[in-house]
């Protein structure tokens, strides 16, 4: 389900109150694959429910380059949201998650083991308020940017 970000404090707020513990993670999530699979499986394990911060594609297109995404916000929503891992999902525009984490206070953030502590800046605020963060073991070999060297390669 998509939550409109001016509504995601609010929504999240009544989950912890309702005694869910919520986990929290964000990306650009722009061709899936099966380690993005695998990685919100374990992200949602972690808790009663996962939140997905989605980055835009004007913030897509800021981080990885002109040619990205290949897919639009609309459908990459369509398609992280249509996995049981994940219960809910938000777009968000600023080149980190680190407002969205203020809003959605989740109880654990899990990001990949492609991250450290040192290089996530969301890491620092989730510690502060006394949440959890937990790295996710990468799958070898899955990733977009692959996906996309292999078709041009044909
Ligand atoms: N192979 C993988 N195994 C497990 N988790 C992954 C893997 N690839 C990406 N992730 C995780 O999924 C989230 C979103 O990743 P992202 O959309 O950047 O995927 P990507 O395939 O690495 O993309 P790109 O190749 O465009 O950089 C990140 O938190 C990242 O850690
Ligand atoms: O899909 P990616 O490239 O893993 O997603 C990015 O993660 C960044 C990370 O949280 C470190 O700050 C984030 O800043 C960026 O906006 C993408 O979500």
């Amino acid at each position: 389900m998509l939550i409109p970000k001016e509504r995601i404090e609010d929504f999240c707020a009544t989950l912890r109150e309702a005694g869910q513990r919520v986990v929290f993670t964000n990306g650009c999530f722009d061709i899936l694959h099966a380690g993005h699979v695998r990685y919100l499986e374990a992200a949602r394990a972690l808790g009663d429910c996962l939140v997905l911060g989605l980055n835009t594609d004007a913030s897509v297109r800021r981080l990885k380059g002109e040619t990205r995404p290949v897919n639009t916000e609309l459908d990459r929503a369509a398609v992280v949201g249509a996995l049981v891992a994940v219960d809910y999902v938000v777009l968000f525009d600023e080149p980190t998650a680190e407002m969205l984490i203020e809003k959605v206070r989740p109880a654990v953030y899990a990001k990949g083991g492609d991250y450290t502590r040192e290089t996530l800046p969301e890491a620092k605020i989730v510690e502060k308020y006394g949440g959890e963060v937990h790295f996710i073991d990468l799958v070898p070999g899955c990733s977009t940017t692959k996906i996309i060297e292999k078709i041009h390669q044909r």
